[in-house]
């Protein structure tokens, strides 16, 4: 599992660690870690120009003794201290005593202009959202001649705990982090600042307390993947019920039961108008048409605005099974929900549940879902680059899988099929709605391989990723 925690529970944490070490262990071991993740990155350090962009806290500081590290192994370092006066003393002397210089104010672009790298030492879990005149200067210097910025700890100026990104902020190509992530590196649009994540071990993990928002690996998906054993049967694997599409979107009803008919379940049931259920039972004729047990229920992708459609999703809720409510049968959640509910908005929808613009949700994808979540009491699954699931308890899971191209039309009707399979076979909603995602997204990079694919696609290759996973745990 990949874990992140709030800026507190790391200073908590730190300062636990740090009363059984010699002073400075703590900064040597990050400096240590950064020096040798820019070196990998370099491709070696022979002859490459370092820029080190350095506040005035610890951040500047791990950039600075790292510096002094790789200018020993023969980088050309230059340091751009943005209040000269309260840099780190102590890695400003270790970066002189290495060779390298600091960078008068008028000489900031040409420094600038002949750097391999940047470290951005702005600021870390210690800084406010958003850089100082003077930092987002040099920032958009960096910007301007396309320099590879490697990110000390965070990407500065993005909001550590949340993930919101007030501008101005560095753009990172990888982040360093140290002694566990932070949240603001997993969710978006902080993740995308961040670029890629490598974490040092520095040995604060026996002080780190239950995590803010976890990631799902591999071996833990595995660990959660439903398969029938040998005295398995269609029924006792799970039956799921799919009320999807209208005579208007018949194509959402085929891509939903696509995805259905690609998660563990055992059987799928269609319910739904004459026109959608005759395209599914043509092309999927393992699925029956029609009312009958089920464990699970997805409502809602293509169901349209019908009247009648509201009853359908009250109808379901009021099942006292696990239901997974998407798209258009989102509009129909009205009151607090009981049960096992999952629902699925992507920013648009979730936007229009909590009468807010769509841009609120953009910019604080963690707290909207945590509130929709608290306010339906349901599992909410926020879809998008980086897809959070949020229990109404406050446990949050973040998804990491995926590719661009994963966002294109009934790809969120599929994934509907697939947390909607997992329901029907047992997980939660919390489980569903990760393995869901992560399956999805996974697929979605294996049938892509860099190129275009359509929803059906994802579907197909659902087995495919189910395989892999389950090769990891054995
Ligand atoms: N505490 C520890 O045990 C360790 C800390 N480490 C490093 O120390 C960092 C935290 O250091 P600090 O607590 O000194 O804080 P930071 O270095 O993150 O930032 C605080 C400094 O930045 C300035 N600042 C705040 N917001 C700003 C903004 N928006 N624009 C420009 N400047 C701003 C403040 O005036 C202050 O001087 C971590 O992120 C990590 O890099 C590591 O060395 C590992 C060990
Ligand atoms: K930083």
């Amino acid at each position: 599992m990949r874990t992140a925690h709030t800026v507190t529970q790391i200073r908590a944490a730190e300062a636990a660690l740090m009363a059984t070490l010699p002073e400075g262990t703590l900064m040597e071991r990050a400096a240590t870690g950064l020096a040798v993740a820019c070196a990998d990155y370099l491709g070696g350090t022979y002859g490459a120009g370092i820029l080190i962009i350095a506040g005035s806290g610890d951040n500047g500081g791990d950039a600075l003794y790292a510096g002094a590290r790789l200018a020993r192994r023969g980088a050309r370092v230059d340091a751009i201290l943005l209040d000269p006066a309260r840099a780190h003393a102590g890695g400003l002397a270790a970066l002189r005593d290495a060779g390298g210089q600091v960078v008068p104010e008028k000489s900031r672009a040409d420094a600038v202009a002949r750097a391999d790298l940047v470290l951005d030492g702005i600021v870390g879990i210690g800084g406010k959202p958003g850089l100082r005149p003077a930092a987002a200067e040099v920032v958009a210097l960096v910007e301007r001649h396309g320099v590879p910025v490697v990110a000390v700890d965070v990407p500065s100026g993005i909001d550590v705990d949340t993930g919101e990104t007030p501008e101005p902020h560095v753009r990172a190509t990888v982040t360093v982090t140290f002694g566990t992530h932070k949240i603001g590196l997993l969710v978006d649009p902080g993740a995308t600042a961040a670029g890629a994540v490598h974490l040092v071990d520095i040995g604060l993990s026996p002080y780190l307390p239950e995590p803010a928002l976890s990631a799902l690996q591999a071996e833990d998906v595995a660990e959660r993947l439903p398969a029938p054993e040998r005295t398995s049967q269609k029924y006792s694997r799970g039956v799921l019920g799919v009320m999807a599409g209208s005579t208007q979107y018949t194509g959402a009803a085929v891509l939903a039961v696509g995805g259905a008919l690609a998660g563990p379940a055992g059987m799928v049931r269609y319910v739904g108008p004459e026109q959608p259920a005759n395209f599914v039972r043509a092309r999927w004729p393992e699925v029956v048409v029609g009312e009958g047990r089920v464990q699970a229920w997805v409502v809602g992708s293509g169901l349209g605005t019908e009247p009648h459609r509201a009853e359908d999703v009250s109808r379901v809720l009021g099942s006292g099974l696990p239901v997974l409510v998407d798209a258009d049968g989102l509009r129909h959640v009205l009151g607090r929900l009981e049960g096992q509910v999952l629902l699925t908005p992507h920013e648009g929808e979730l936007a229009r549940m909590l009468d807010v613009e769509r841009e609120e949700v953009a910019t604080h994808r963690l707290r909207s879902a945590r509130e929709a979540a608290r306010r339906w009491n349901a599992t909410v699954l926020l879809k998008g680059a980086t897809t959070l699931v949020v229990t109404p308890e406050g446990e949050a899971r973040v998804n990491t899988t995926g590719t661009p191209w994963v966002g294109t039309a009934g790809s969120g009707d599929v994934l509907s099929g697939i947390c909607g399979s997992l329901l029907a076979a047992g997980l939660s909603p919390l489980d569903a709605g990760s393995v869901g995602s992560y399956l999805h997204g996974m697929a979605g990079v294996l049938a892509s391989r860099g190129g275009p694919i359509a929803a059906e696609d994802i579907a197909r290759t659902v087995p495919e990723a189910y395989r892999r996973i389950r090769a990891v745990a054995t």
